[in-house]
């Protein structure tokens, strides 16, 4: 599992460790993990030219460590003060200068950094707020002109490192180097964006870490764990029946997608109803179609309902009435009594994309794309109810609070119509297995990420392709 940590947990936990340690013992750990990794970069250390961006925080300390690391090794290096000199890291300010590096004043950063081989953005970390300041600004713009590899300390510059936010201008890294524990801003977009690849370095912090993060991100071993696994006493029951209450008579397609991927997620059976059951059978024989309302469909573990629905909202109210975990996706949502969601004592899974989070919330979707992490956090509060919310990042929320899973293994190859309904399949078919609602979303999340991938391949796929590639994406977390 990787795990991320809010800032106040990061300081207090940094608060701990160094109150066993040498007086600057944890930015010495940091600063070496950095120019390691700058020197990694740079292949070559000797007479590569290495630039600075040096806030007047520690976050500048750790990068003119690092550079005075570098500059013993014969790198040229610049260390382009934000901040006067007084007011600049002095322990990191006189390591540099003594290791033959050059400071300079902040105006005479961007034509540094045109000649540079390699930026070290150090201008602020897990001290900032808000996008950076003007002053910074210039610099953020000449990094992006450059043609220098650029190292972000601890975080790029200008992210919100809690949330994942960026609210006005930020630098945009090639690699991070991150230390002690990943932050929100990593593993969230938009931030996750900026900071390129990620490296995380070791200082000493994870015993003084608390159990509960801020974030989770499951790994291969994490979702092999959870996949349910048919045993010798296992029969189709057991195995679990997913019910499927999608598509409409203008769109079978979401009914025949969501079908298909329920079929791939471990249920034993998949049951369907409405007005799709023959485009269904004709694809896909092995499904159980019932011409009645869910009511009366006959018994399942988990509801599917919502995707291709278009305005009918019986079933959507029939299914919420039942005792067993519930999935409402797509049309679903907008047709989904808040009260009724909210009554509930069987797990309610929400999946809405970025759109569909805004209509819900009230706000326009440019909002819900800027503030993922809050955005699902607060749907879930509203309704009571376990939220994924579908982008690039997807966010996986538990009403009440408690670490929000993150999945990262998408592809921009998987915007694509219908692979949403695949999700919902997929997710429903988990629930009607035993997982919990956050467990079943965020495994069906990760193997549909990993899904779309060996679907697309480097090219166009559809979403019956990602559909048929679950079973690859199973195997792959298996092996
Ligand atoms: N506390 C610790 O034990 C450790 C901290 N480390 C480093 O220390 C950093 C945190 O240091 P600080 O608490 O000094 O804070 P930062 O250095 O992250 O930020 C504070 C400085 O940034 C400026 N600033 C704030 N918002 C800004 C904005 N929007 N645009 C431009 N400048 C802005 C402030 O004026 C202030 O000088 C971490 O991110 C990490 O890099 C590491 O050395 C590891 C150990
Ligand atoms: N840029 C992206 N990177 C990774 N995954 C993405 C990206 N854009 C969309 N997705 C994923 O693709 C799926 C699209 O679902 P959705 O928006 O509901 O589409 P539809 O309604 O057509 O089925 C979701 O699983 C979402 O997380
Ligand atoms: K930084």
């Amino acid at each position: 599992m990787r795990t991320a940590y809010s800032v106040q947990t990061v300081r207090s936990a940094e608060r701990a460790l160094m109150a066993r340690l040498p007086e600057g013992a944890l930015m010495q750990r940091a600063a070496a993990g950095l120019a390691a990794a700058c020197a990694e970069l740079l292949g070559r250390v000797y007479g590569r030219r290495v630039v600075l961006l040096v806030g007047s925080g520690d976050n500048g300390g750790d990068a003119l460590y690092a550079g005075a690391r570098l500059a013993r090794r014969g790198a040229g290096v610049t260390a382009v003060l934000l901040a006067s000199p007084e007011k600049t890291h002095a322990g990191g300010l006189a390591a540099l200068v003594a290791a033959g590096g050059r400071p300079v004043a902040g105006d005479r950063g961007a034509d540094a950094v045109a000649r540079a081989d390699l930026v070290v953005d150090g201008i602020v970390g897990i001290g900032g707020r808000g996008g950076l300041r003007a002053d910074a600004v210039p610099l953020a713009d000449a990094v992006e002109r450059a043609r220098a590899a650029v190292v972000a300390v601890d975080l790029p510059s200008g992210v919100e490192a809690g949330s994942g936010e960026v609210r006005g201008r930020a630098v945009r890294a090639d690699l991070t180097v991150t230390f002690g524990t990943h932050k929100p801003a990593l593993l969230v977009d938009p931030a996750r964006e900026y900071a390129g690849s990620v490296r995380l370095v070791d200082i000493g912090l994870r015993p003084k870490l608390p159990a509960e993060p801020e974030l989770e991100a499951l790994q291969h071993t994490d979702v092999a764990a959870l996949l349910p696994r048919p045993g010798a006493a296992s029969d189709k029951y057991r195995r679990g029946v997913v019910g499927i209450a999608a598509g409409s008579a203008r769109y079978p397609g979401a009914a025949v997608l969501a079908v298909s991927g329920a079929l791939r997620g471990g249920a034993g059976a998949v049951r369907y109803v409405g007005p799709a059951g023959d485009a269904v059978l004709a694809r896909f024989p092995e499904t159980l179609v019932s011409d009645r309302g869910p009511k009366e469909a006959g018994r399942v573990q988990a509801w599917v309902v919502g995707p291709g629905a278009g305005d009918d909202a019986s079933a959507v109210g029939e299914v919420l009435g039942q005792d067993v975990p519930v999935l409402i996706d797509a049309d679903g949502l907008r047709l989904a009594d808040r009260a009724a969601v909210r009554a509930r004592t069987a797990p309610t899974l929400l999946t809405p994309h970025a759109g569909e989070a805004a209509a819900l919330l009230g706000v326009a979707r440019e909002e819900v794309e800027a503030a993922r992490l809050a955005s699902a956090r607060e749907l879930a509060d509203r309704y009571g109810a376990t939220v994924l919310l579908k982008g690039s990042t997807t966010l996986v929320a538990d009403p009440g609070g408690g670490p929000v899973r993150v999945n990262a293994t998408g592809t921009g190859w998987l915007a694509t119509a219908g692979s949403g309904d695949v999700l919902s399949g997929l997710a429903g078919s988990l629930l009607a297995s035993g997982l919990t609602a956050r467990d079943a979303g965020s495994v069906a999340a990760y193997l549909h990420g990993l899904a779309g991938r060996y679907a697309a391949d480097g090219a166009p796929a559809g979403a019956h392709d990602v559909a048929a590639a679950i079973p690859d994406a199973w195997r792959d977390v298996l092996s």
